[in-house]
C-alpha cells in the first residue's frame, strides 16, 4: 500500500525532472528542469502549449516513465512505477465494456486481493460520491460520456489514493457536460481534500479548478509560471472579478510560451 509520509514532506514533489523521448527520429526532450513542490489538498493545474510535456509530466508522476534526469518523490518516496497512492484518469475513459459500472470501480480493488463486500462497500460509495449509484448494475456503454467519466473518476478514488492524476480528463465532453463536470470535481475536491493533479488546454477550467496553477513552456517544457489562488474555494468563482485577471494572466502566459504574440 502507501509508504509512509514523511512528516512534513509536500505530497509530491519534483526536483530538477527532465524527461527526453527516444525514437527512430532521434531524441525528442519533452521536459527540463522541471521543480515543483505540491502540498497535500493543493489543486495543481498544469497548462501549456501543445507539445509542451503537460502529459509527459503526469505520466512520470503516475510512474509509467522514469525521468531520464531529476527524481520524483510522492510522500517523501521515489516514483518506481504505477501505485495504489496515485489515481490516474485519462481523456478517454478506459473502462472494460463487459463489466458492470460496479465492477469497473471495484477492478482494481479485486487486483489488490480486497475481500468481495469490503471492495462492494467501498466501490459503491464512490458511485454515490459521483451521483451515479443507480446505475451500478448497467454495462459502461449504457451511460453517457459525461457518466462515464464519473465511473472512471470514482474507479481512480476508490483505492482512497492520495494523489489524483487527471489527463484532460473533460476535453471528449460538449461544453455543457464539462462545465458541470468542473463544478461537480470542484464539490467532490471539497469534500475529500485530495491532492490533485489536473491537466488542461483550457484556462478558464484552470482558473476554476487550481488552487495553483502552472504554465509550462513550449517543449522543452519549462515552467514559465506558476500562480496559487483561492478562486476555487469561493461558493462561485466564476462571478468574482479576480477571476477574469487571473485567465488574462494565465491566458498571456500561455501565448507567450506558445511563441503567439496577443
Ligand atoms: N512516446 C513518445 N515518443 C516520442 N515522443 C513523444 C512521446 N510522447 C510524447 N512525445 C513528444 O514529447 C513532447 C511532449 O509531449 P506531451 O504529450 O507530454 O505534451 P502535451 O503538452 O501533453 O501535448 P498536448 O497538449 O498536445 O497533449 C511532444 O513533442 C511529443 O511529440
Amino acid at each position: 500500500m502507501s509508504p509512509r509520509p514523511d512528516a512534513g514532506a509536500a505530497a509530491l514533489e519534483l526536483r530538477g525532472v527532465g524527461h527526453d523521448y527516444r525514437g527512430r527520429e532521434g531524441t525528442v526532450p519533452a521536459l527540463q528542469g522541471v521543480d515543483l513542490s505540491v502540498e497535500r489538498g493543493e489543486h495543481l493545474v498544469v497548462v501549456g502549449p501543445s507539445g509542451s510535456g503537460k502529459s509527459t509530466l503526469l505520466r512520470l508522476v503516475a510512474g509509467f516513465h522514469r525521468p531520464s534526469r531529476g527524481a520524483v518523490t510522492v510522500d517523501g518516496a521515489p516514483v518506481r512505477g504505477p501505485g495504489p497512492d496515485r489515481g490516474v484518469v485519462f481523456q478517454q475513459p478506459t473502462l472494460f465494456p463487459w463489466l458492470s459500472v460496479l465492477a469497473n470501480v471495484e477492478f482494481g480493488l479485486r487486483m489488490a486481493g480486497m475481500r468481495r463486500e469490503e471492495r462492494r462497500e467501498r466501490a459503491m460509495r464512490q458511485l454515490e460520491l459521483v451521483g451515479l449509484a443507480d446505475t451500478a448494475r448497467m454495462r459502461t456503454y449504457e451511460l453517457s460520456g459525461g457518466m462515464r467519466q464519473r465511473v472512471a473518476i470514482a474507479r481512480a478514488l476508490a483505492p482512497d489514493p492520495g494523489i489524483v492524476l487527471m489527463d484532460e480528463p473533460f476535453g471528449a465532453l460538449d461544453a455543457l457536460t464539462r462545465e458541470r463536470m468542473q463544478e461537480e470535481l470542484r464539490d467532490l475536491w471539497r469534500l475529500t481534500g485530495k491532492t490533485l493533479v489536473f491537466i488542461t488546454h483550457d484556462v478558464d477550467e484552470a482558473v476554476y479548478l487550481g488552487t495553483r496553477i502552472v504554465v509550462l513552456s513550449a517543449r522543452p517544457g519549462r515552467i514559465v509560471l506558476d500562480e496559487s489562488s483561492d478562486l476555487p474555494r469561493l461558493d462561485d468563482p466564476r462571478a468574482d472579478s479576480a477571476f477574469t485577471r487571473r485567465r488574462e494572466l494565465i491566458t498571456e502566459a500561455v501565448r507567450a510560451a506558445a511563441g503567439v504574440s496577443a
